[in-house]
């Protein structure tokens, strides 16, 4: 799949004659030619999230080709960000079958911002009714034309939508647990930008996990584990973290949700999956994931650090120790948990979809 582990397989096996030809080859090739196969695609790229995102990614030179798909708007983001002078190639899907599957064939990462956002008042579940069905059969279109692809949802609901790809994904018999992903990585980045502007520190040192789910008070962050761990009484703090999208909502004031913290966010964790998938060790995200770690009260999905690797998911690492008050926040995060997992599953068992 990617280049580099190519060329250090046919080393490999190749003769004692060619085999340093293929080391130098391996030694002397800049990183774009490392990693010139890794493809990306973008369901939802014209939209306040998918712009800012593409962009970004089109600025990773781990990323080689740019695949952009949207219901409207596709090819003229494609076009745009097609001018930058990186060396990726970029290409924009129109809203056809054809069209949507071509996007998706070859890819290694799917990342989906598709779907409606919140307005002031709503809670991201008030999302489901619309949001459930376009990621159903964005899911299958993946299922069926890039079925070993990495899938980063970021639609929301999160905590219902990554169940809703897991049922697709099974109903076809292609299911890989360690491939799908709930996008939670901005959670992370407010904890640590917000806990920066209270304790005068660079955010770049905060490394503040989040556990749980993409909601909420199903968002628990877990101060207790940093080098601040009286934070996790500051009971403003915690709720600014677990309301933080409330805050970006309410201040566009009509005209959605978080975008460019959120393309950021995304970008980012393309990036870990990018990095970890072409051989770095020790790559380690939060991410919304098939977890074993509370399957024992009912919940299939949880989101904790999880280590990454060439296959996706290569460790899911525990909660670990945490204090009393985030003991009640993990508490009061379950039941919410349970019910929005089990209305993603529900809803593909009553709506299969064609
Ligand atoms: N996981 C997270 O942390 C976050 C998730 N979100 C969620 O991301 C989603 C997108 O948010 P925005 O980009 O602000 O919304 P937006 O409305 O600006 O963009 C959504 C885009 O999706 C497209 N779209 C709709 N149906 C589609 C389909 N069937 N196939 C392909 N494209 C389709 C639209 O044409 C539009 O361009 C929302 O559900 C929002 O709640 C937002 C912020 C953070
Ligand atoms: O709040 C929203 O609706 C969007 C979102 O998920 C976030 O900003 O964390």
């Amino acid at each position: 799949m990617f280049a580099a582990a190519r060329i250090q397989r046919r080393a490999f096996s190749a003769s004692a004659r060619d085999r340093p030809a293929y080391q130098a080859r391996l030694l002397t090739c800049d990183l774009f030619s490392l990693v010139q196969l890794s493809k990306v695609t973008v369901l939802g790229a014209a939209g306040g999230i998918g712009q800012p995102l593409s962009l970004l990614l089109k600025l990773n030179p781990r990323v080689s080709e740019l695949a952009l798909y949207d219901i409207r708007g596709g090819p003229g983001v494609a076009a745009d960000i097609s001018h930058i002078n990186t060396k990726s190639t970029v290409t924009g899907y129109d809203p056809t079958p054809t069209g949507l599957s071509a996007a998706l064939k070859g890819s290694d990462i799917v990342l989906i911002p598709a779907g409606v956002p919140r307005k002031p008042g709503m809670t991201r579940d008030d999302l489901f009714n619309t949001n459930a069905s376009i990621v159903r059969d964005l899911a299958k279109a993946c299922a069926e034309s890039c079925p070993e692809a990495n899938i980063l949802v970021i639609s929301n609901p999160v905590n219902s939508t990554v169940p809703i790809c897991a049922e697709v994904f099974k109903a076809r018999g292609v299911y890989n647990p360690k491939r799908l992903f709930g996008v939670t990585t901005l959670d992370v980045v407010r904890a640590s930008r917000f806990a920066s502007q209270i304790k005068k520190t660079d955010p770049a040192d905060e490394n503040i996990p989040v556990v749980g789910g993409h909601s909420g008070v199903t968002i628990v962050p877990l101060f207790s584990q940093t080098s601040h761990p009286d934070l996790s009484a500051d009971a403003e703090l915690v709720h600014r973290v677990q309301f933080g999208g409330d805050e970006v909502v309410k201040a566009k004031d009509g005209a959605g949700s978080a975008t460019l913290s959120m393309a950021m966010a995304g970008a980012r964790f393309a990036e870990s999956l990018l990095r970890a998938s072409q051989g770095e060790k020790g790559v380690v995200e939060p991410t919304f994931v098939d977890s074993p770690l509370y399957k024992d009260q009912g919940i299939e999905f949880f989101s904790s650090k999880v280590e990454l690797g060439p296959n996706g998911v290569e460790k899911i690492l525990p909660v670990g120790k945490i204090d009393a008050n985030e003991q009640k926040l993990l508490d009061a995060c379950m039941g919410d948990l349970k019910k929005n997992i089990e209305k993603g599953v529900a809803f593909v068992a009553q709506n299969p979809g064609k």
